[in-house]
């Protein structure tokens, strides 16, 4: 380091003073690197020497005590080769016991030096182990370091070693253009010291001749003067005088002009040595300087060697000490360490047992877990069925307290059903189901329509999965309850094609809740026979194009017409509807065959079937009780609407058009009627349409009345299905008042009067009284339901 700036320093004074000489720092530099270099190099080298010794001494130490215990051993086999040749030889002297203890004792002796000589080959053993271990020890690694970096050192050593032979050579050429410089130089300045000795020499001659020719004219003078007074003869020679005086004269005037030059030529000779004189005292003096400055840096690069020996070796004497300590230390942490690893190695064994133990334990715990996860599960899946058990029952109770509700206030109950996609539905997005149900609440529907979804609230909601005895299920007890005296109306509501027939009547294998009902009027009449006496007869008819019809009269194209009943009571009555009375289930079949013959339906664009009238199945329920004599009259109406459809997508025309529109205007009368229930208005107009007129009685409060809404899922049909569910709920929250029983009580009547009194043989029944039938197959059915009449 302080060489480097040692180097720097001299490196810009040279700068500075000397341009010519710019390498000699830089090779000054490299040169004390190489110095320094060299001396790592010998350091290092000395270092592994040292060691080498070290390890030589060490080797030659253990040989030196190896042959010593070898020595020992051999002394110790000749001792006991002595030892024994005294045991023989005191045995041949001695003989006896004495020999025998001597030999005892020599024995002992024998053994000790036996152990003895175990203990040192033991120790021989272990100073060999120690030198075999000494193969791995930290002095053979730092060997091989150090070997290593004096491998680096050398070869970088050779690198600068080539770098200086290239920079000596230039240095060599840079000198020899130095030296042909000086050289030039002092050829210059000899010619100048010739040229000016020469000019000096002449300078001195001109000046002699001058002066002699200066000497020369007072004599000319002195001759001129003598001269005139002579002859042509001395006129002759005076003008020749006077011409060699004039030509003298113009000698001593080049003389002159040559004197001056030579002045001048002197002058500036004279200064031009001057100053070559200077710039060699410069040249001189900078050299000496440089000189100087050189001797000065070679003494501080000697210093500065001194000092990096001594330090070098001074650190090598602290690292010599710390490798020492640190063996030192390595020797003492290696004794410490065996307990440690003694320790470590116990510990790791019984950590490798845990690993062993350790899938054993994990299965175990896994397995209890899994017990407990499945217990909790368990408890909670009970906790869960518990809940929802609770909630049911909650739910079950509200819905009961719901009906009680609904039946004190005479509300409308209201029930959905959505029927599945059909293959009319199409096919593709528009056949996709756009209704999605509630699976915690069976009274809640959910309609998307237009991107939105919009939820609806009934009393009950069937999905497309419920069956016909399903659906049935939840109106029976209304069904029931006409045979205790109640006005029972059932109607399906719906736009075309959502099943209302399929609801309503059902199929040969799949009746609806028209079959069920009687069927479960038989029965309930049938276990009720004991005390009870009933007559069970039905009507069917049809609103087709505005005009009732008697779909069981011979006449079934005649127009009926509804009235008001002329005994008081203000409850309507149809003159002329045929009342048939059935007593099985098989007359009911005939009936709907016989109904159905007549019925009006066609095929739409939008149902193979469609029903294009409203349809009514009026079942009459009278009962007598035989001991209190209380006679009842209950009344079922099951209605099949005909459904509501938008002209244009019907596809309608012609009297199709009509009958649509017919059906339309009906719907909308029922729509009408429903509004003004709902808004409590004085005057609610039943008369409007011949459907609401015939159902006054089971939308004013006189009876028990059920709508059961039919829905389509297809998304083509959201829209009447919105429709449909907004007329549903406003039906729902019309409230109609409690309803009554219709119930008398007449004087203990004999038991003609009974059977007179017997629905069958009332005078009401039409079917004795209806002659003939439109149809051959109509006549015949009507035969058949006289006869079991
Ligand atoms: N719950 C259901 N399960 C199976 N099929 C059904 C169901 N509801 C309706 N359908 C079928 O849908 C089709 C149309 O039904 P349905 O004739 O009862 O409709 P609608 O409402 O009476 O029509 P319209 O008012 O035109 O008479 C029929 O083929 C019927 O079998």
């Amino acid at each position: 380091m302080s060489l480097e700036k040692a180097g720097g320093r001299f490196c810009s004074g040279k700068r500075a003073s000397l341009p010519a000489q710019r390498p000699f720092p830089v090779i000054q530099k490299v040169v004390a690197s190489m110095a320094h270099l060299q001396e790592e190099k010998l350091r290092l080298q000395e270092e592994v020497l040292a060691l080498q010794e070290k390890l030589a001494a060490r080797e030659s130490e253990e040989i030196a005590v190896s042959v010593q215990l070898r020595g020992q051993v051999e002394n110790l086999k000749v001792n006991l080769r002595e030892q024994a040749q005294e045991i023989g030889r005191l045995r041949s002297e001695m003989g006896g016991t004495d020999a025998e203890k001597h030999r005892d004792l020599l024995v002992a002796e024998n053994e000790r030096l036996r152990q003895e000589m175990k203990a040192h080959e033991g120790e021989l053993r272990e100073l060999r182990r120690q030198q075999a271990a000494c193969q791995d020890c930290t002095h053979l690694q730092e060997n091989a370091g150090l070997q290593e970096r004096l491998c680096q050192l050398q070869r970088e050593a050779e690198e600068a070693r080539v770098k200086l032979v290239e920079l000596e050579l230039e240095v060599q050429q840079k000198t020899n253009r130095l030296a042909e410089v000086e050289l030039r130089l002092k050829d210059s300045l000899a010619e100048r010291a010739q040229e000016e000795e020469r000019l000096s020499r002449r300078l001195r001659d001109s000046q002699e001749t001058i002066a002699s020719l200066r000497a020369q004219p007072q004599q000319i003078k002195y001759i001129i003067k003598t001269v005139e007074v002579e002859s042509a003869k001395a006129k002759q020679a005076l003008c020749e005088s006077q011409s060699r005086n004039q030509y003298l004269q113009e000698q001593v005037g080049m003389q002159r002009q040559v004197l001056k030059e030579m002045e001048q030529q002197l002058q500036s000779s004279q200064k031009t040595a001057a100053q070559l004189r200077a710039q060699i005292a410069m040249y001189e003096l900078e050299l000496e300087r440089a000189h100087g400055q050189m001797l000065e840096e070679m003494q501080v690069m000697e210093d500065e060697k001194n000092r990096a020996i001594e330090e070098a070796f001074s650190r090598a004497q602290v690292e010599m000490k710390a490798v020492h300590e640190n063996l030192a230390g390595v020797r003492t942490n290696l004794l410490t360490l065996q307990p440690a690893l003694r320790t470590l190695t116990h510990d790791y064994n019984s950590l490798k047992r845990q690993v062993r133990d350790f899938p054993l334990l994990l299965q175990e715990t896994l397995r209890s877990a899994r017990a407990e996860i499945g217990q909790a599960i368990e408890e909670v899946n009970s906790t869960n069925r518990e809940l929802l058990r609770k909630y049911r029952r909650e739910l079950q109770l509200r819905k009961k307290c719901h009906n009680e509700l609904v039946r004190l206030k005479g509300n409308i109950r209201v029930f959905g059903r959505v029927r599945p996609i059909t293959k009319e539905d199409g096919e593709g997005p528009e056949a996709v189901s756009a209704v999605t149900f509630d699976a915690d609440d069976d009274a809640v529907l959910h309609l998307l329509h237009k991107g939105k979804q919009v939820s609806f609230e009934l009393d009950k909601v069937f999905p497309p999965q419920a069956s016909q005895e399903e659906v049935f299920q939840e109106v029976q007890a209304l069904v029931t309850s006409c045979i205790d005296g109640y006005n029972v109306c059932i109607f399906a509501y719906g736009q075309t094609g959502a099943g209302k027939t399929y609801t309503m009547e059902g199929t040969s294998t799949n009746p609806g809740i028209n079959q069920r009902a009687l069927q479960l009027l038989f029965s309930e009449v049938q276990s009720k026979a004991a005390d009870w006496d009933y007559a069970i007869s039905v009507s069917v008819a049809e609103i087709y194009n505005e005009a009732l019809r008697d779909l069981l009269g011979k006449e079934p194209q005649e127009k009926l017409e509804i009235k008001l009943c002329p005994d008081g009571s203000g409850q309507l009555y149809v003159p002329g509807l045929t009342e048939f009375s059935v007593q099985s289930v098989e007359d009911i079949n005939k009936v709907f065959e016989f109904g159905h013959v007549n019925r009006v339906t066609e095929c739409t664009n939008l149902n193979e079937h469609s029903s294009r009238s409203h349809a009514l199945l009026i079942v009459t329920v009278r009962g007598l009780d035989r001991s209190t004599g209380l006679r009842t009259t209950g009344k079922l109406n099951l209605v099949d609407l005909a459904g509501s459809e938008r002209v244009g997508r019907s596809g309608a025309e012609g009297s199709r058009l009509r009958e649509a529109q017919y059906i339309n205007r009906s719907l909308s009368a029922l729509g009408d009627v429903i509004y003004a229930l709902r808004s409590r208005q004085g005057h609610v107009p039943f008369r409007n349409s011949k459907l609401t007129y015939l159902l006054q009685d089971s939308l004013s409060g006189d009876s028990k009345t059920l709508m059961m809404v039919q829905v389509s899922p297809a998304e083509k049909n959201s829209s009447e299905t919105l429709c449909s569910l907004k007329f549903a709920e406003r039906v729902r929250s019309v409230e109609l008042g409690p309803v009554s029983r219709k119930a008398e009580l007449v004087s203990w009547p004999s038991q003609e009067q009974l059977e007179g009194d017997l629905p069958g043989s009332s005078s009401r029944s039409h079917a004795s009284s209806s002659p003939g039938l439109p149809s051959s197959r109509a006549t015949s059915i009507r035969r058949k339901l006289q006869t079991s009449a």
